[in-house]
């Protein structure tokens, strides 16, 4: 059965008004950079009170022996998912594998906020953003990652050929698209072979935000 996982990227007490409103649903919840930063592992353990899924989002893309550190730190608070980026490298990777216990490092490929655009400085090697998402994939398997992070674009390719949970964000079901440029409706991106989709402005911005994670989840046949 497919997840849904709701970005939180608002204030510490937006945030936990949105927590406890949707604690009735069978969701996963992300943290990002904001909200860590400002409410740190107390909203870790509020998410975990309520028995539901934490995915920290810190999406670590730094010299090897920095992401292992932070990865055995987040082993410690014990997250279900960590986000590293796969473009720091095969040994970076490696380097947090070695120190994965139970979470489960999710390499994002290519930010579904960049389009082909991108890739003016790689062209000649990857002739679309898709390619290079899939090359990256390929890496995450290869060095052992449990999933990626991509786009619905290229998500059957991917679970196609690594088999890795796939988490697709860039999905909306208002019109209002923001930042975001590949994207896609939440039944497109589960029936192309998302396991998690996550969902934040089309959920956190809507005046009833129960009434849009429900309708999704149904979609989704819950
Ligand atoms: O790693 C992520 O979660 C992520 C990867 C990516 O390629 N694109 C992307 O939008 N995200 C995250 O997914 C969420 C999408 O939020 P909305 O665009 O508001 O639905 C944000 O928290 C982003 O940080």
């Amino acid at each position: 059965m497919p997840k849904l996982c709701v970005a939180l990227d608002l204030d510490r007490e937006e945030a936990y008004r949105l927590i406890e409103s949707l604690s009735g649903y069978p969701l996963v919840f992300k943290i990002g950079p904001k909200l860590f930063l400002e409410a740190g592992r107390e909203v870790i353990e509020v998410v975990k009170g309520y028995g539901r899924e934490v995915f920290l989002d810190m999406k670590f893309h730094d010299i090897p022996n920095t992401v292992k550190l932070a990865v055995e730190e987040a082993e410690k608070l014990g997250v279900d998912y960590l986000t590293l980026h796969t473009l720091g490298g095969r040994e970076m990777l490696e380097s947090a594998v070695s120190a994965r216990r139970k979470t489960n490092l999710l390499g994002v490929t290519i930010l579904t906020s960049q389009g082909e655009e991108y890739l003016d400085f790689i062209k000649t090697r990857f002739p679309s953003v898709k390619e290079l998402a899939l090359y990256l994939a390929d890496i995450a398997k290869d060095v052992g990652l449990d999933g990626v992070v991509c786009s619905a674009q290229e998500v059957y390719e991917i679970k196609r050929r690594t088999g890795l949970l796939t988490v697709v964000p860039g999905i909306r079901v208002s019109g209002d698209y923001g930042d975001q440029k590949r994207v896609f409706t939440p039944n497109k991106a589960v029936s192309e072979g998302a396991d998690i989709i996550v969902m934040g402005r089309d959920i956190y911005r809507s005046a009833d935000p129960g009434k849009v994670v429900e309708r999704v989840l149904e979609s989704l046949g819950e």
